[in-house]
């Protein structure tokens, strides 16, 4: 059974400080309570922010793409499951085993704590790489699409439990790896938003309309000047 609207949406909490950040689940309401917490902001305030938005209810993705040698990501997803987030990523190019290592280590970790499983993503190719870059700079060969399919066919050999990828590469991914292969989708943006950073973009619902179990979504909400219409328009051009 798929989850309604709301809980698919993560916004990316992509702010310098917790007073930010909390104001702006405040200002959300219960609209939203899925909620990505990246490097930023983990950094600084990670587990303590971890805590406060559980404590409100808030289902947390912790955005920090691990890649390490397979002990040093082991320990770390035990360390992401204690704190009991909804889920986390670990780069698919750290290899099979690395992510092998972190799937297990928080079920084993779950099991002894009686906390959820998280689900662990793969990171495939960013979804601000573009063709040129993949090609040229980073010398993967092939299209993108080829990589992310490759990528997340490994992520699925190593047991974990879906990707991160671009809305251009959902449809590919679910033919690949099969439809309940969680598929995470940033680089979202409604027609109305900037590109910024970003190459591989969607709006919301073509992403979903691919496919998408769970889409990510910051600038175009978290910059907007008032968050909330931003919030409540995207939801209105998903469901119209
Ligand atoms: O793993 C991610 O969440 C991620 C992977 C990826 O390929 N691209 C990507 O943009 N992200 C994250 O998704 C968020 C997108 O933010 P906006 O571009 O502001 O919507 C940022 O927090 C990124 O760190």
């Amino acid at each position: 059974m798929m989850k309604n609207i709301q809980e698919r949406i993560y916004i990316a909490l992509d702010m310098d400080n917790m007073d930010d950040a909390l104001r702006l689940v405040d200002r959300l309401g219960d609209t939203f309570r899925s909620y990505k917490v990246g490097m930023q902001l983990y950094n600084l305030v990670g587990p303590e922010l971890v805590s406060r938005l559980h404590a409100e209810g808030c289902r947390i993705f912790a955005d920090l793409k691990f890649h390490d040698i397979p002990n040093t990501v082991a320990c770390a997803a035990d360390t992401m499951t204690r704190q009991g987030v909804a889920m986390f990523n670990v780069h698919v190019a750290g290899g099979v085993e690395m992510m092998r290592r972190a799937k297990q280590a928080a079920e084993k970790r779950a099991k002894e704590c009686g906390k959820q499983i998280p689900l662990v993503i793969g990171v495939t190719q960013l979804t601000s790489t573009s063709q040129q870059v993949l090609n040229e700079e980073i010398g993967i060969t092939g299209t993108v699409e080829e990589a992310v399919i490759r990528y997340a066919k490994l992520a699925k050999e190593a047991g974990l439990d879906g990707v991160v990828a671009s809305g251009h590469e959902v449809t590919a991914i679910r033919e690949a790896c099969g439809d309940d292969f969680v598929t995470v989708i940033p680089g979202i943006r409604p027609i109305w938003a900037e590109k910024n950073d970003q190459v591989r973009v969607m709006t919301p619902r073509r992403a979903l309309e691919a496919g998408a179990h769970y889409l990510v979504i910051g600038r175009a909400i978290t910059a907007a000047s008032d968050p909330k219409s931003a919030a409540l328009r995207i939801l209105e051009e998903i469901q119209d």
